[in-house]
Order: C-alpha cells, then structure tokens, then sequence
C-alpha cells in the first residue's frame, strides 16, 4: 500500500470510529474557538526559546494566526476522502515550508502537543458525557498525528532534496580550481593590507580604514569558505582572527591619522601586520588539508580514507537489502608493525603501508572497496559475497602479505603478517556494528597467536 492510501485508510477507519455527534461537537468547538486556539498556541510559541527565531509578533498577527485557524477547520471538516485527500496536500504543503526554513522537527512535535492540549481544555468545556470525551480526545489527538505523519514524511523528502543540492553545491565548490582560488584570496589579503599601509601613512583625522569583513577576502570568508570548509578546524580561528583586527586593532589605528608620532602609527601597523600572517598561515593549512581530506584519498596510500566510510558502508547496506546478496567487512591489521617503525624506521614503515595497500587493491576485484581505516590497519569491503567466498579472500590477501618482500628505502626487504577479522553483514542495519564485530574477530586473531584470520562467527 502507497504511504498516501495508508494514511487515508487509517483515517476513514478513524472517522468511522467516532459517533457523528463527537464529531460535530469537535467541530464545533474548532469553529468556535478556532481563533482563541490559535492565539494560544503562538502566546506559547512565541516565549519558547527554540521556536521564537522562527517567529515575529508582525507575521504571528499577519499571517500565522489566520493560518492556523484555518489549518484547524481544514482538518477537523474533513467529512469524506476528498476533503482529507485536500487536507493532506496542506499537510505536505506545510512540510515543505518547515524543510525550506529549517524548522527544526521537534519544534513542530512540541506545537502539536501545545495544540492537542488546546484543544483538548475547549473540549472540557463542550458539555460531552465522559465516554464522548474520551472519544473526542482521542480522535483529535489521532487525527492531528496523522496530519503531522503527512507534513514529516513531505518534510524529510525536501529536506533530502535539500541536503543532495546543497551536497552538489558543496561539490561543485571544491571542483573550482583550488590552487587558483588560494592564489587569488592571499593575493587579496596582501592587497587590503597593501591598502591599509598605506592609508597609515597617509590617513587624515576622520578617514575610515577600510575593515578586513568588507574586503574582497572578507566577502570570500562569508559567502563561500563556510560551504568548502565546513567544519575545518581553521575556520573558527579565522573568523575570530579577523574580528580581533577589525573590531580591536583598526579603532586604535583609526586614532594615529594625523599624530604626528609615527613611532605608535609603526607599532600598530606590525601588530596588524602580524595578524595578517597568522591569517596566512591558516587559510594555507585550511586548503592544504582540504585538498587531501576532501579528495576521499589517503595521502599515504593513496587508499580511500576514512571520511567516505559512512557513506560507502549506508549505501551497500542498502544495495544488500534489496538484491539480497550479502557484502563483507575485512579488517586487517599489520602484526608487530611498531616494532618495523621502532627497528627500520618511520619511513621503512611508510613503505610497508603502502606495499600492502597496492597489494590488497590488486588481490580485490574491482567492484570491492578498499579503505585505509587506521594508521596500520585496513579495511576492505567485499561486494556481493557469501561466507566461503569471504573466508576465501581473506585468505589469500593473508598468504599474500605473509609471501611479500617488502622493499625499504634503504635498499634493505623485509617481510611481514597481518592479522585480519571477517564479518559477513547479517542484514542489521547499523554499519558500525558491523566494523564492530570485524574488530572483535581482528582482535581475537591477534590474541590466537597473530598472523590468522578470524570470522566474527566463530
Ligand atoms: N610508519 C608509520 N607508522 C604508523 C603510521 N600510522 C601509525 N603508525 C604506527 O603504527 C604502530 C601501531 O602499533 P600498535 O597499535 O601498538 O600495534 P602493532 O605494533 O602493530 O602490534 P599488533 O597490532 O598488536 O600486532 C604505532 O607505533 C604507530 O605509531 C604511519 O602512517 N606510518
């Protein structure tokens, strides 16, 4: 049955439910009170702290009263599957406008709450027998949920739509030439700060400095850093760097134009100046990680890192669910690699980690996956595979690394095991439980001895 039948068949069942005289009286007092249910409602909403951003006294009085008024008698009139049909398209409608500003879904469940209680106390008053109230309570509170069942399942399809555009955008971002885009915002920076020494040198009592949020890098850091470098860690010391310069340091230059002391004009000038390196130095980092974490790659290996993980993992759940054909988990962990790091060196060991990606990538068919999961540790995700088939694999790869001679920088070799635990996805459908059970059986293979490879089954 489609999501729209089922909602509509649980509503005729709950219309037919209710005696017609419950029904009116709920109308009725909808009617009625519709407007002072309405006022309520937002007087509520309007001192609760998480609602109140979403909300004006001006768009309450204008618009929002009236809507809900009549939101209520849409809903409460309806009388045959016509009319509901209406109704719902108003719920999805409504959906869509909550996804479109954000309104956060458990602000919405608290509104349908503060309504239900309204509603509820109007009810009190409507002079029904006690059995009638019970019935009139529960079919508003029944026929409220499905409204908002209908504006949450409209809300998270736009909401998705949303997160795709904006992840395309965000996409489309970083797909810009990134090496042009940080020659072009150093150069911006050295052009305010080229601007700015000289008006310290020049500037007459009154002239304004031109702030670093109105410049062109400014305007770059507002409008388009946040979306490439969405939660890097650069980003907050940034902004706060160039608060300290704008709303600090450039007041107090301000004040030198026409001092005839050229000696504080100087001091002031480094202090900014050394700001603007600091600047430099981050927004340099924030590209530079940028470049390697977005990429999906490890710089090492040249393996998938772990940021796609999640993503990779959800999808094949997925792809597992509908075809029905099983994928698996490996994790496979050199042994004993601190002593190769301790014995050969770092870079010794940088070589092993990448000698043993290049052979587990060529040892997998092309369709698997293949992440670098941990400094010394790999994960390896097996599409469309039974249990034999994954034991099998995780054999070979195992007898592989055990036959390798790893070459070193030094013109030296040696040779090296991995331990590697197995999880066939068993249909539940939290991936991390899955790389939970691959790290029990990693574990029990080292605690057996090392150089094995264990499923999570046995
Ligand atoms: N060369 C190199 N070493 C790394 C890298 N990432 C992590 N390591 C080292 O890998 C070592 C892992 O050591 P442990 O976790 O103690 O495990 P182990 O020595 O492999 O021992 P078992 O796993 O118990 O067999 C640590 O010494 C890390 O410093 C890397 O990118 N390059």
């Amino acid at each position: 049955m489609h999501s729209g039948e089922s909602i509509a068949a649980d509503w005729a069942k709950l219309f037919d439910d209710v005696s017609t005289g419950v029904r009116n009286t709920v109308y009725d007092t909808v009617l009625t009170y519709g407007a002072d249910m309405a006022d309520a409602f937002y007087a509520r909403m309007l001192t609760d702290p998480d609602a109140r951003p979403f909300l004006t006294h001006e768009a309450v009085e204008k618009r929002l009263r009236f809507s809900m008024k009549h939101w209520l008698e849409t809903l409460f009139s309806c009388s045959d599957v016509e009319r509901f049909a209406a109704a719902m398209a108003m719920q999805r409608h409504v959906g869509e406008v909550h996804a479109r500003v954000e309104l956060p879904v458990n602000i919405v469940a608290r509104g349908a709450r503060v309504l239900k209680g309204e509603i509820a106390h109007r009810l009190l008053g409507a002079g029904l027998a006690a059995s009638d109230l019970v019935d009139a309570v529960l079919y508003v509170d029944n026929l409220i949920d499905l409204a908002f069942e209908e504006m949450s399942s409209a809300y998270v399809a736009s909401h998705e739509r949303a997160a795709r555009t904006d992840e395309a955008y965000r996409v489309f971002s970083y797909g810009q030439n990134m090496s042009l885009e940080r020659e072009r915002q150093r150069s911006a920076l050295l052009d305010w700060e080229n601007r700015f020494l000289q008006e310290m040198m020049n500037g007459a009592p009154g002239d304004e400095l031109q702030t670093l949020a109105d410049s062109s890098f400014g305007l770059w850091l507002h409008h388009k850093a946040n979306t490439i470098f969405e939660g890097s860690s650069e980003l907050p010391i940034v902004r706060q760097t160039m608060h300290t310069v704008d709303d600090n340091l450039l007041p107090l230059c301000q004040q030198q134009f026409g001092n005839p002391d050229r000696e504080e004009v100087r001091r002031l000038s480094k202090i900014v100046q050394a700001e603007l390196g600091q600047l430099k130095f981050l927004i340099d980092g924030m590209f530079e990680r940028f470049v390697s974490l977005e990429s999906g790659k490890d710089a090492l290996t040249q393996l998938l890192n772990r940021r796609f993980l999640p993503a990779v993992l959800s999808r094949e759940i997925e792809l597992s669910r509908r075809h029905r054909k099983p994928f698996a988990v490996l994790l496979a962990d050199i042994d004993h690699f601190k002593h190769i790091n301790d014995r050969y060196g770092h870079e010794a060991g940088d070589r092993v980690l990448q000698q043993t990606a290049n052979l587990l990538l060529n040892t997998v068919r092309s369709g698997d996956f293949v992440f670098r999961y941990g400094g010394e540790e790999f994960l390896v995700l097996l599409v469309e595979v039974d249990d034999a088939h994954t034991r099998r694999v995780a054999e070979k790869l195992r007898a592989r690394i055990e036959q390798e001679i790893f070459l070193l920088p030094n013109g030296q070799s040696l040779r090296a095991t991995a331990s590697i635990g197995i999880a066939l996805h068993d249909s539940h459908p939290d991936y991390q439980r899955l790389i939970n059970r691959a790290d029990d059986a990693l574990y029990r293979a080292k605690h057996e001895g090392r150089n094995r490879c264990m499923s999570a089954d046995e």
